[in-house]
């Protein structure tokens, strides 16, 4: 098995950025889209109902399959012998941007259900700050999966 996963490793290394692709570009889309959304849009009419269809298709066939599949690649490398030393400050780093950038996942998904029901209590000024969350948070995670300190 060990052996099996050494070969592969080249292999989920690239699935995973691939993944992490994919699901970066939906945590940097979304957020713009509920700018334009709160500002523009408003909560009902048909351009609220075009709104709320690509927020919803943006998630759930984009940025939700990407996240797991982030997570799983992530959790393969995790379990290869050597690739993660624990007693380094890296893994740490890293695991916390992962963990928060999963919760703004989490926080976004609510924020689309705000408004398929009709409600938002934001401003776009506020979610052009929260937009830059994920920008802060990949910059944690790539400097320390990268430079390793
Ligand atoms: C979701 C949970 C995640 C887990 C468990 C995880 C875990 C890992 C592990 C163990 C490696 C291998 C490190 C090595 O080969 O030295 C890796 C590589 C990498 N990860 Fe993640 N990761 C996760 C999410 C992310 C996210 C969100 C990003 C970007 C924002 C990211 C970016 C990268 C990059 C760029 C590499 C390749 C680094 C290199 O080979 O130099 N990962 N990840």
């Amino acid at each position: 098995m060990t052996d099996l996963l050494f070969t592969a490793y080249p292999w989920i290394k690239a699935l995973h950025i691939m993944a992490v692709i994919a699901w970066m570009a939906g945590l940097f889309y979304l957020p713009r889209l509920f700018v334009y959304h709160a500002e523009q849009v408003g909560l009902d009419g048909t351009t609220h109902a075009l709104f709320q269809t690509m927020e919803m298709k943006l998630l759930r066939v984009i940025m939700n399959p990407a996240m797991i599949a982030t997570w799983i690649f992530g959790i393969l490398l995790v379990g290869i012998p050597g690739v993660v030393d624990w007693s380094l400050v890296w893994p740490w780093t890293k695991a916390a941007g992962v963990i928060a950038m999963t919760a703004f996942h989490m926080w976004l998904a609510g924020r689309r259900r705000g408004f398929a029901r009709g409600e938002n209590s934001l401003t776009g000024r506020q979610y052009r700050m929260m937009n830059e969350v994920p920008t802060l948070l990949m910059v944690l995670i790539v400097l320390s999966v990268v430079v390793k300190f």
